[in-house]
């Protein structure tokens, strides 16, 4: 039996448009009807065919569904949730993908009282993004994570859980304090290490544009794919999980100083024991088989 019989999914990017592709192939007597505020995103839907149907506003989409799924940047869920609020039938589940989970969960919250809300974030992705950039195996051998208000395993809970595993993915419930606290140091700070290690190489007079990209070799050139990352989304998570990354970033500038001091002061020992504990973290994430983010991605590689 499918877990929902009638999907909403409001914002096609890559992410929204992942997920319709993904419920054609997985949950094929799904009906999956589509809404984007751009124009030319919903006819670039109907063009694909990933939706059975695309709405002309958020609250006629939401009429008939029994699961809404809101992929839109974390900084338009509040406005997105108001749209809907008088056509949400009663008995349809909320969920969204956002990237940060707290301040997400109190717009939909403030905004649908009565409704019943169960948080995601699937944990991948790429730099991409549009209705273009996805693809149905985007969730395969990932993490989900839900954040549910009580954090009870309760029956929407279980639907939503048998819906992310129907697209490939192992589902997880945590805090949404927890979840913005992992994800800042796991995928937030991390993007914001590569939007400012890039922008100071393209500022640096001595050094050209030119040779920037004819010598990006290694960490570089992973850093260039990262901050290649959609501006919009990523000022919104910046914004709205602040708290967690500026805790992170507390620490960091810290342990960096700290590495600063023992370039100046010549303290090998320091850099050694600091690079031998982090090739071992590297290690101990391959033995885990998480190399790639894929729960089962070291196993299925046979490391
Ligand atoms: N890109 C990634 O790798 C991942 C992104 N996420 C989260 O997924 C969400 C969507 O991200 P992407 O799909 O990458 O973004 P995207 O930029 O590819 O797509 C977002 C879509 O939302 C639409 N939109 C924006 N405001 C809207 C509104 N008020 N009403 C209706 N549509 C609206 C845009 O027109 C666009 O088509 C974000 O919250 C992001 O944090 C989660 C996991 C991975
Ligand atoms: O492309 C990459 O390296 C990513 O890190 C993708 C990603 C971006 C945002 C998320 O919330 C989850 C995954």
């Amino acid at each position: 039996m499918l877990p929902f019989a009638r999907v909403t999914i409001i914002g096609l990017g890559l992410i929204g448009s992942s997920i319709a592709r993904g419920v054609k192939k997985a949950m094929p007597g799904a009906v999956v009807t589509a809404y984007d505020a751009d124009p030319s995103v919903r006819d670039t839907v109907h063009a694909l065919g990933i939706a059975d149907d695309v709405a002309d506003s958020a609250g006629a989409a939401v009429v008939d569904a029994d699961l809404v799924i809101l992929c839109v940047p974390v900084g338009a869920m509040a406005a997105v949730a108001v749209e809907i609020a008088e056509d949400l039938p009663a008995d349809a589940v909320v969920s969204d993908v956002g990237s940060s989970k707290a301040s997400v969960f109190a717009a939909l919250r403030g905004a649908l009282p009565g409704a019943t809300i169960v948080p995601g974030h699937p944990v991948a992705g790429t730099e991409h993004s549009g209705p273009e950039s996805g693809f149905a195996t985007l969730f395969q051998g990932r993490w989900c994570i839900l954040t549910p208000e009580d954090g009870a395993e309760s029956a929407p809970v279980i639907r939503l859980r048998a819906f992310w595993e129907a697209l490939g993915a192992q589902v997880e419930l945590m805090s949404p304090k927890h979840h913005d606290l992992v994800l800042a140091v796991t995928s937030h700070v991390p993007h914001l290490i590569a939007y400012s290690i890039v922008g100071t190489a393209s500022d640096l007079e001595e050094v050209t544009r030119g040779e920037v990209i004819k010598y990006s070799a290694g960490g570089f050139r992973d850093f260039t794919r990262i901050a290649a990352s959609d501006p919009t989304m990523w000022r919104d998570v910046f914004l709205n999980n602040r708290e967690a990354v500026l805790e992170i970033l507390q620490r960091l500038t810290e342990d960096v100083t700290m590495l600063q001091r023992a370039i100046r002061w010549g303290d090998g020992d320091t850099l050694f024991d600091l690079f031998t504990r982090t090739r071992a973290i590297r290690r101990g994430v391959i033995d885990q088989g998480q190399d790639d983010a894929r729960p089962d991605f070291g196993r299925a590689h046979g490391e």
